[in-house]
């Protein structure tokens, strides 16, 4: 890459969160590959006028600068070392940005593992659901040396409203994404748990929304995934299992540390058992279908989670 060029950008993983970073940055006119296992996310992107590629061996020449927005630890280590992974092709100083959540010591590990590579890490977990990254609205939680935040930051600007810099160490920024997980997934729970106990107790469902909203109860999860509930759309913005883990990592870092999280163990008991009851690839509001004995919005009485002789309704998968 030369001064005067942008640098060319490939993110790996167009879901939920990928897809609209990777239209952001092409809107922003970065010249940007976009690596999908789904076709139709590939024919997608290459409509909004990206590089679309099935594999990340297939990107590694052409790129300075990588977004990793798959799942979790693991499949962010398999697009960067197995079979058609990013290395060996990535040239020597290239950066890749780490934007799945996951917990800190993994993406330490991931940043020694790359530097033998001699390939830089900067730990960047994101946060404000599939509308703000489509919109390039995101708030990026980052860490790492400022010599890689000065080349990364034409392209975090175009992908977020706000960039906390949260240190120079890799794992500072990911743990204060835990943070926001720990909130984030209580939240939601407690918003499903809220919704069940007024649908039971005869509230109107679209009135109670609109009363909490305006009432001190709110909590920006309420405001953004009642609507999903209200719908009867459970199409995944983020999904059931991305709960699961993401308290799954809080609950464990704590547990290692010996640090008391009752509160997050309960919400991540019940995401749980929504995604036992076959419910975790739809959306995280459908966490709601686990209470017994009321109906939902959009679906026929007796259709909402455990039936009254106990046994686990079929809801499909998403
Ligand atoms: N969905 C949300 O609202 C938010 C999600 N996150 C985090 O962002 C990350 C991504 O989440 P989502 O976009 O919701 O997940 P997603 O499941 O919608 O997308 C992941 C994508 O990665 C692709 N993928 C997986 N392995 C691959 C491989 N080897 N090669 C190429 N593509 C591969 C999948 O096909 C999928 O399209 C997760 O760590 C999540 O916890 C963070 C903030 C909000
Ligand atoms: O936006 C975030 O922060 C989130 O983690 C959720 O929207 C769901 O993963």
């Amino acid at each position: 890459m030369t001064t005067t060029q942008r640098p060319r950008i490939g993110v790996i993983g167009l879901g939920s969160m990928g897809m609209g970073m990777a239209m952001s940055l092409v809107r922003a006119g970065f010249e940007t590959w976009g690596c999908d296992l789904r076709e139709e996310a590939r024919a997608s992107f290459a409509g909004a006028g990206g590089h679309a590629v099935a594999t990340p061996a297939e990107m590694a020449a052409e790129v300075e600068i990588v977004l990793t927005v798959v799942v979790n630890a693991e499949q962010t280590r398999a697009v960067l070392f197995d079979d058609n992974g990013l290395l060996p092709g990535l040239k020597p100083g290239s950066l890749v940005i780490s934007c799945a959540t996951c917990a800190p010591d993994a993406v330490q590990a991931l940043g020694s593992d790359l530097a033998a590579h001699d390939i830089h890490l900067l730990d960047a977990p994101i946060s404000g659901g599939s509308v703000k990254a489509a919109a390039g609205q995101l708030t990026i939680m980052a860490s790492g040396p400022a010599t890689l935040f000065a080349r990364a930051d034409s392209v975090l600007d175009a992908l977020a409203a706000k960039v906390f810099r949260l240190g120079e160490g890799l794992g500072q920024g990911s743990q204060v994404k835990l943070v926001n997980q720990l909130l984030a997934g209580v939240h939601i729970a407690a918003a499903a748990e809220a919704m069940a106990y007024g649908i039971r107790g005869g509230c109107d469902p679209q009135t109670l929304y609109e009363v909490i909203t305006q009432s001190a109860g709110n909590s920006w999860m309420f405001e953004n995934r009642v609507p999903h509930i209200l719908a009867g759309d459970y199409t995944p913005h983020s999904a059931v299992d991305i709960f699961v883990k993401d308290l799954g990592i809080v609950h464990d870092t704590a547990h290692r540390d010996k640090f008391p999280l009752p509160l997050t163990a309960q919400a991540l008991s019940q995401f749980t058992l929504a995604s036992a009851q076959g419910l975790g690839r739809q959306d995280d509001s459908a966490v709601i279908k686990v209470y017994p004995g009321i109906t939902l919005p959009g679906t026929a009485a007796n259709d909402a989670g455990f039936d009254f002789d106990g046994g686990p309704n079929d809801h499909g998968g998403a």
